[in-house]
């Protein structure tokens, strides 16, 4: 009362209506904010997330040659954090001095560095985890990464960078272990992977038709010689100390007396592989490429593949160029990137030199393998 009789002593009537006015305006400001923070706020906390989101729904309802089209746009906000979960991989492969008793993917630096190159944006974050549908199976040393990283262009195939050794090493682990290993495929795309040893081993036929006998296989062939040279040249870059090629190749050079039981060898006697492939596969489930086309021909080997896989042919010639560098076709727009790119440097390494009579001894030895495998596949690779 004091208070109401002081102030109307003390300040006139126009001024107490104008406090008035600005008391109720203040608290109208005041009212329109809370309402504004409640509403909205919630939105900004991570305004990226909520719109990739969004986007990311709408293309999964559009028909699947627009998803694909659009598939960037969903996938480029997870680049920043694919490049930073393969950094960390590379990172751990760098630190742990034994990668084949450390590396889940038992796989090198170089090939994580070409697939973090390759594929940035393979985690896309729409579709599911799916067993793969296609696998390229071998063989070692045959040009397996260059397939795989020229099929994956194709917007209908998506494919892990690394080779997870699934069906030889890591067949323990179990089927929903090898599925969380996938990329994210919409039910159109085709999941994929290679691990160029399965092709050698025992077990893998088996396992892989117990997982679906509908797999797709791929082998890519090479001329084993050729081969076991590139197998040998690459063992060497790791550990310089082994013995000579020769000394490997045979138990008795003089008597021509072949070592079979060095892997280097018995990867190339590929009918003795396929027959057991073939226990389990039939042979028109399989599609073998040829090593040698693949680098002077890499459009006409893709275009069989992408038949091969029931998917339109789309990799062309367009897609390469001849890198006289490398002295390899590269890709002129890989998945990732606009920049064109060659595969890395354990690609195409310079073989160790080797003996032309020890090259003819071992062609020799192939020949009657060979023709029994251009036989079985119908198909003359013209090695000898
Ligand atoms: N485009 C292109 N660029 C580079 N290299 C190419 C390409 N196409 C096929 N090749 C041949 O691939 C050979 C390596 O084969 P893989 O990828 O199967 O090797 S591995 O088993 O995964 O280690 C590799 O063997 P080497 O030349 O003996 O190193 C290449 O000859």
């Amino acid at each position: 009362m004091a208070y109401r009789f002081l102030s109307s002593r003390i300040v006139p009537p126009s001024n107490r209506l104008s406090r008035r006015f600005i008391f109720i305006f203040t608290i109208s400001l005041s009212f329109m904010y809370l309402c504004y923070s409640i509403l909205f706020c919630s939105g900004t906390i991570m305004p990226n997330q909520r719109l990739e989101e969004h986007h990311c729904v709408r293309l999964k309802n559009m028909g699947s040659k627009k998803l694909l089209q659009k598939s960037h746009y969903c996938t480029i906000s997870a680049k920043a954090r694919v490049i930073s979960d393969e950094t960390r991989a590379v990172g751990l492969l760098n630190l742990t001095g034994n990668q084949s008793k450390h590396s889940a993917f038992q796989k090198t630096t170089q090939d994580v560095l070409d697939h973090k190159q390759s594929n940035n944006t393979n985690s896309p974050k729409y579709g599911n985890k799916k067993l793969p549908n296609a696998l390229i199976v071998g063989v070692k040393k045959g040009g397996t990464r260059a397939v795989l990283e020229f099929i994956r262009i194709h917007p209908d195939v998506r494919a892990l960078g690394t080779e997870p050794h699934f069906f030889d090493r890591n067949y323990d682990k179990g089927l929903d272990w090898y599925r969380g290993l996938m990329p994210r495929t919409l039910d159109s795309q085709i999941t994929m992977e290679k691990t160029p040893s399965y092709f050698v081993t025992r077990e893998a036929p088996r396992r892989i038709s117990n997982m679906s006998r509908e797999t797709k296989l791929i082998v890519v062939v090479r001329n084993p010689v050729t081969r076991a040279i590139s197998d040998y040249t690459q063992t060497l870059s790791k550990k310089p100390d082994i013995p000579s090629f020769e000394e490997l190749a045979f138990k008795n050079r003089s008597q021509g007396m072949v070592d079979t039981s060095w892997n280097a060898i018995r990867i190339g006697m590929y009918i003795l592989h396929l027959e057991n492939w073939l226990q389990y596969f039939r042979l028109s489930q399989i599609h073998f490429v040829s090593g040698e086309r693949l680098i002077t021909d890499p459009a006409g080997e893709l275009g069989r593949v992408q038949d091969f896989l029931g998917l339109k042919r789309i990799i062309t010639d367009k897609h390469f160029y001849f890198n006289r560098t490398k002295g390899f076709p590269c890709l002129k727009k890989p998945e990732s990137s606009s920049q064109p790119r060659c595969l890395g440097k354990s690609k195409g390494r310079t073989h160790v030199q080797i003996d032309q009579e020890v090259i003819e001894q071992l062609r020799e030895f192939y020949r009657p393998f060979n023709v029994k495998f251009y036989e079985m596949v119908g198909h003359d690779f013209r090695w000898d």
